[in-house]
């Protein structure tokens, strides 16, 4: 009954990644994580705890390159041109007082932002558990 190609353990491989998205794109692809990102940095802008840490910032750049990283982790694109998020946010650490709290409200409005535009609850967790491990790099403990 089996086709050689059917059998063949090169065209099964490519038919279970064919038929397994991406969280990316179960999330809903690039217009979704832009609108996302877009809601996420108005909310950390309205927030008097993290808006200092953003003075001077260029938004509309800091936004690209939020949606580029969202993009990757999330498993949209093959690579990630940014910094490093250590070094990213190390002067952050250094001289602003940057504290594992801050990571946590960013968090949280990054959760609040996935749940405003209804994102169903496993994708969002799934989401926040990626996000999750970008905490142990900013703070330089990997
Ligand atoms: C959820 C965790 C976080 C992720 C995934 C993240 C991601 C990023 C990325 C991708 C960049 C751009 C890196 C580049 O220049 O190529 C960046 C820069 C930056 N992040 Fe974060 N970040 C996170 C947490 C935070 C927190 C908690 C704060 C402050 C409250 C923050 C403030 C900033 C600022 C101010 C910059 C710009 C730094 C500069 O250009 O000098 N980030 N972040």
């Amino acid at each position: 009954m089996s086709t050689a190609a059917a059998s063949s353990p090169a065209s099964y491989a490519n038919a279970s990644v064919a038929s397994v998205p991406t969280l990316y794109e179960r999330l809903g692809g690039s217009a979704s994580v832009e609108a996302a990102v877009d809601i996420f940095y108005n909310r950390i802008i309205a927030d008097p705890e993290l808006v200092p840490f953003f003075e001077g910032i260029d938004m509309k750049k800091q936004r690209r390159k939020q949606v580029a990283f969202m993009t990757y982790v999330f498993g949209g694109a093959g690579a990630y041109e940014g910094r490093d998020l250590f070094k990213a946010h190390k002067r952050l650490i250094e001289e602003q007082g940057l504290k594992e709290r801050h990571f946590d409200l960013v968090a949280g409005h990054l959760l609040e932002t996935l749940r405003s535009l209804n994102v169903p609850e496993d994708l969002t967790n799934e989401a926040m558990a990626v996000v999750a491990t970008a905490k142990p790099i900013i703070f330089g403990r990997v």
